[in-house]
């Protein structure tokens, strides 16, 4: 078990308050913002939080330019958070409509939007943070120097996400599909809601192995979506590993990406109505990426790798891993044919995301 930290317990109150609709404070250097989430509150909720209707709305840079507001963004800092003044029209449903980009077609956001100066500059953008690591939508009610009963840092947050408080919690023989000779290692922190998995496959023969670093994604890998790669992706690893000797399946709860099962499957709505994924993860106001690699790195580390050949068409995933300290002896591309559905998803990683096939 990795040691308590105050920082990382206070990080996982704050995600639990997100999830329940309840308030949160985060103290940053340049002053305190309290927080309601807009996807978890409802009108009393908002009525009792800013009893005046006047606190104003928090979003990220990305939905502020979906909403046209991007000419409102502070031009010195393009991707900081922006402040919509609540005007009075600005009720519940409205702060909903500009949170949630399911209504984009439905609800004409009638305006006119102003934008106000965001003097918390580092509890906004650590508010959007934390929405994605809750898989809430990043868009909050804000109110400047106020605290609320769960009040955190950035600092805190940094903590919770600290892939060095990692530690292998068990492990057993597991035969799979593919690889009879399997072993499963589940790790966790005491905070994390989900357990990162390995998969060691065969025994180690002095090379370094064979490694896959596979992100969680529900719908590719339990219910064989045809939507991405992920599935086919997955047991193709298990065999390329077993056919090479030996190697790691390292199975990251980073679903969709980082930004959680249902806001993944709100990217899927957007897609259905004609966004490819990045745009569709724009609209909703998160990167279009947030899968931190560190983690794949300590876990490694933890099973005594330090150097091996990595099944990716992902460059960031070999740059990521050489940051944290892993040497990448090799690329080894992973291509499966595509399908119908999953076509367009591959060109755009190829032509935006930077994928090489
Ligand atoms: N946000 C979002 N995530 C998606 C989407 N499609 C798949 N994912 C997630 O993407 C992750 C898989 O990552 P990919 O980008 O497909 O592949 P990669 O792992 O970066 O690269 P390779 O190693 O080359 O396969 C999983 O967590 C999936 O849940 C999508 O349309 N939107
Ligand atoms: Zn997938």
């Amino acid at each position: 078990m990795s040691a308590a930290s105050p920082g990382a317990h206070k990080t996982a109150l704050a995600i639990d308050a997100l999830r329940r609709g309840w308030p949160v404070a985060i103290a940053g250097i340049d002053g305190t913002l309290a927080l309601l989430p807009i996807e978890t509150a409802d009108p009393e909720r908002l009525a009792g939080f800013d009893p005046t209707g006047s606190a104003p709305i928090l979003l990220s840079a990305g939905r502020a330019a979906t909403l046209k507001l991007a000419n409102q963004r502070d031009a010195a800092a393009p991707d900081a958070p922006v402040l919509i003044e609540r005007a009075p029209w600005i009720d519940f449903a409205m702060a909903t409509a500009l949170s949630d980009p399911q209504f984009d077609l439905s609800v004409p956001l009638k305006g006119p939007f102003r934008a106000i100066c965001l003097a918390e500059h580092d509890a906004g953008a650590a508010a959007l943070r934390l929405a994605r690591i809750g898989g809430v939508l990043p868009a909050f009610c804000a109110m400047s120097g106020v605290s609320a009963a769960i009040e955190l840092t950035p600092a805190d947050i940094d903590a919770h996400e600290d892939a060095a408080r990692l530690t292998i919690a068990t492990r057993a023989h597991l035969p799979v599909a593919g690889a009879e000779n399997a072993e499963i290692v589940a790790f966790r922190t005491p905070e994390m809601p989900g357990e990162h998995i390995a998969l060691l496959i065969g025994a180690p023969d002095g090379r370094p192995p064979l490694v896959r670093l596979h992100s969680e994604c529900l719908t590719g890998d339990v219910l064989g979506s045809l939507k991405c790669d992920c599935g086919p992706q997955l047991h193709a690893a298990i065999e390329a590993i077993e056919a090479s000797g030996w190697g790691i399946v390292l199975y990251l709860r980073q679903e969709g990406r980082g930004i959680g099962l249902i806001n993944k499957l709100r990217a899927y709505a957007l897609q259905d109505q004609g966004f490819d994924t990045v745009d569709a993860n724009t609209r909703l106001g998160f990167a279009v990426d947030s899968r931190n690699f560190a983690v794949a790195a300590r876990m490694l580390d933890l099973l005594g790798q330090r150097s091996v050949r990595l099944l990716t068409n992902n460059p960031e995933k070999v740059a990521q891993l050489e940051a944290a300290g892993i040497s990448v002896a090799e690329r080894v591309p992973h291509i499966l044919p595509a399908n119908p559905h999953n076509a367009r998803y591959l060109a755009t990683k190829r032509d935006r995301t930077g994928h090489q096939f």
